[in-house]
C-alpha cells in the first residue's frame, strides 16, 4: 500500500549540513509543492496569483513578488499583484512596452536576472517597494507563445551566487501560471459560449412553444390570449377548460414560456393516463426500497418542476383519494416522497386542464369543492372550433405551414377546401382539424388541396352544409368511417375513435364514453396495432 504523499521538507535553516545549492533545490521543492496546491484549490484567476505571490513569499524566500497582466486593450502591462504590507493601488501602476525593466520584457520576452537591481539603469522603481542592494528576477509569463504578463520577485537575501538557480525556479513557476491562466480562459470561453447557446436556444424555445405558435383571431380567442398573456406573469394557478383537442396544453406551453419561471423546466403528467398508485409515485416520487423494485430513489414531477411549472392534464379524472394529497401540496407546497417520512418543499406553479364540468362533478360528489376552489383560481375557457368557424383559415394556414415544413414542400389550400371545413362540426376540434389536413397533404399530389381531398372520420355536418353522401369521395382515398356509424364492427369504430383523436388513446376513449382503462383493454382484445404519430 502506497502512504499519503507529504510535502517534501524544506532543508535550509539551522542546522542544515546540505550544500547551498542543495538547501535550495529542496525548499524550491516544498515551494513547488504549495505552489501546485494553489493551482489546485481555484479557478479565480485574481485569486490564484494573489495566492501564488504568498506561497513565494512564505515559502521561497522571494520577497516583493508581483505580477504584472497585459491589457488587452492597450498592450500596457498592468500591475495585477503586488505582494508587500505597503504595496500602492497596484492597478494604478502601469508600464508600456519597452518601458523599464518590465516593459522590455514586451519586447523581448526572456527571463532577466540583476544582481543588485539599483545597478540596472532602466529600473524606474515606480512602485518605490524594493530593496535597491538586492537582486531582482522578472520572467515572461506565456500563454502559447503569445506574453500575457510577467512575474517579478526580490530574492529576500544579497546575491549570493544562486541566482541563476533562482532563475529557474522563478520560471518554472511562471509557466505554471500561464497554463493556468490558459485553462481559465478557455473555460471562460467555453461558458460564454455555452451561454450563447443556452439563450439563443431558449429564444426557440420561447418562439415555438410561445403565443406565436397559437393561430386564431376570432373574439373569443383574443381574449383567451389576453388573459393568458396577463396571468403568465404571476405564480397563480391556472384552470384550462376546453373540449378534447381545443388547444389547452398550447395555452398551457404559452403561459408558461411567457413567464418569469420560463427558464426552469415546464413539466407534464396526463393525470388520465396512470393508474392511481403509479400517479403517486410519479407526482410526488419515491425513496429506494418504497416497493419491489424500487432500486433507487426518484424524484417525482413536483421536484422536477421546482422553480418551473407543472402542467396537469386531464386534472377531472383523479380519485378522491388523490384529489386530497393533491390539495395538501397546492395549499402547502410540500409533501413526502413515497415510502419516504422526510417533508419536501417544493417551489412550483400548477397549471391545471380539463374537459370536464367540474361544478357539475363537485355538485355530484365526485371533485372535492376546496379543491376545485384551489384550482380554479384563474380559470381559461377554450371555445370549440365550431363555435370560432372564423378561426379555421387561419389555423388551417398554420398547421398547413407546419406540415408543409415537415414534407419538405409548401402546402396551399383552395377557398372550396375551406369552406368545407367551416361547415364541419369538428367533435375533435383542432387535433381533428390537423389530422385532416395531414390526411389532405399526405394525398395531395402537388401540394394543392381542394375539397376533394378534404374527408372526416366523423360525418356530422353543420347545417349549411352539403350532406355527406353527397359530397365527391376522393379518387384514391375513401373517407375514414365514423365513430357514430351503427354499421360498424366493434373493432372498426375503436380504430375509428383512434384516428380522430389523433391515436390519443384517453381522447378515443372519451369519444367512445370508455375510461382510459377499458379502451386499452378493447385495443389489446381486439388486436388493433397501435400507431405513434
Ligand atoms: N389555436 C391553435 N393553433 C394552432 N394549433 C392548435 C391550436 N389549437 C390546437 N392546436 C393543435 O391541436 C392539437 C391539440 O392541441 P392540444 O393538445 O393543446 O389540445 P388539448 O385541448 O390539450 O387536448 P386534450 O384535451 O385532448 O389534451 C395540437 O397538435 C396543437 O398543436
Amino acid at each position: 500500500m502506497m502512504d499519503t504523499p507529504h510535502p517534501p521538507h524544506a532543508a535550509g535553516g539551522q542546522g542544515c549540513h546540505f550544500c547551498p545549492t542543495h538547501s535550495l533545490n529542496l525548499l524550491q521543492l516544498s515551494a513547488l509543492y504549495a505552489v501546485s496546491q494553489v493551482l489546485n484549490r481555484t479557478l479565480d484567476t485574481a485569486d490564484m496569483l494573489r495566492e501564488m505571490l504568498r506561497v513565494l513569499h512564505d515559502e521561497a524566500g522571494l520577497t516583493h513578488g508581483l505580477i504584472a497582466v497585459v491589457e488587452p486593450d492597450s498592450g500596457a502591462l498592468m500591475v495585477h499583484s503586488l505582494h508587500h504590507p505597503q504595496a500602492p493601488q497596484p492597478e494604478t501602476v502601469r508600464y508600456q512596452p519597452g518601458e523599464g525593466i518590465l516593459g522590455l520584457l514586451l519586447e523581448q520576452p526572456r527571463t532577466v536576472m540583476l544582481k543588485r537591481v539599483a545597478d540596472e539603469p532602466r529600473f524606474l522603481n515606480r512602485l518605490g517597494v524594493y530593496a535597491p542592494h538586492l537582486p531582482f528576477i522578472a520572467v515572461p509569463i506565456k500563454v502559447g507563445s503569445a506574453v500575457c504578463g510577467v512575474l517579478a520577485v526580490q530574492p529576500e537575501d544579497e546575491d549570493d551566487g544562486l541566482l541563476s538557480d533562482r532563475g529557474q525556479f522563478v520560471e518554472m513557476v511562471a509557466n505554471l501560471i500561464g497554463k493556468s491562466v490558459q485553462l481559465a480562459r478557455e473555460v471562460a470561453q467555453e461558458r460564454h459560449a455555452l451561454i450563447e447557446e443556452r439563450d439563443s436556444l431558449r429564444r426557440t424555445v420561447r418562439q415555438q412553444f410561445g403565443f406565436d405558435n397559437v393561430a386564431g383571431h376570432s373574439a373569443s380567442m383574443r381574449r383567451v390570449f389576453d388573459q393568458a398573456r396577463q396571468v403568465a406573469r404571476w405564480n397563480t394557478t391556472v384552470l384550462i377548460r376546453g373540449e378534447t383537442g381545443t388547444g389547452k396544453e398550447l395555452i398551457a406551453n404559452a403561459i408558461h414560456y411567457h413567464s418569469p419561471r420560463s427558464r426552469h423546466a415546464l413539466v407534464k403528467l396526463n393525470c388520465a393516463a396512470l393508474p392511481e398508485n403509479l400517479l403517486e409515485t410519479e407526482l410526488f416520487g419515491h425513496e429506494r426500497g418504497a416497493f419491489t423494485g424500487a432500486v433507487d430513489t426518484h424524484k417525482g414531477r413536483f421536484e422536477q418542476a421546482h422553480g418551473g411549472t407543472l402542467f396537469l392534464d386531464e386534472i377531472g379524472e383523479i380519485s378522491s383519494a388523490f384529489q386530497a394529497k393533491l390539495l395538501r401540496v397546492l395549499q402547502e407546497g410540500e409533501f413526502e416522497r413515497v415510502g419516504g417520512s422526510r417533508t419536501i418543499r417544493v417551489d412550483v406553479r400548477v397549471i391545471a386542464a380539463t374537459h370536464r364540468d367540474l361544478e357539475a362533478a363537485v355538485d355530484a360528489g365526485e371533485f372535492r369543492e376546496d379543491l376545485f376552489y384551489r384550482l380554479n383560481v384563474m380559470p381559461l375557457f377554450l371555445p370549440p372550433l365550431r363555435e370560432r368557424i372564423e378561426d379555421i383559415p387561419d389555423i388551417a394556414q398554420h398547421l398547413l405551414g407546419k406540415i408543409g415544413q415537415a414534407q419538405g414542400r409548401k402546402l396551399r389550400m383552395t377557398d372550396a377546401a375551406i369552406s368545407r371545413l367551416a361547415a364541419h362540426h369538428w367533435p375533435g376540434n383542432v387535433r381533428e382539424l390537423e389530422n385532416c389536413l395531414e390526411r389532405a397533404a399526405v394525398l395531395s399530389e402537388d401540394g394543392r388541396i381542394d375539397v376533394g381531398l378534404i374527408c372526416f372520420p366523423g360525418a356530422r355536418e353543420r347545417g349549411n352544409a352539403r350532406p355527406a353522401a353527397a359530397r365527391p369521395a376522393p379518387a384514391m382515398h375513401a373517407a375514414p368511417p365514423s365513430v357514430d356509424d351503427p354499421s360498424l364492427s366493434e373493432r372498426e369504430r375503436v380504430i375509428a375513435a383512434l384516428e380522430q383523436a389523433g391515436w390519443v388513446q384517453a381522447k378515443a376513449a372519451r369519444l367512445l364514453g370508455m375510461t382510459p382503462r377499458q379502451i386499452a383493454y378493447r385495443i389489446q382484445t381486439l388486436n388493433i396495432e397501435v400507431k405513434q404519430l
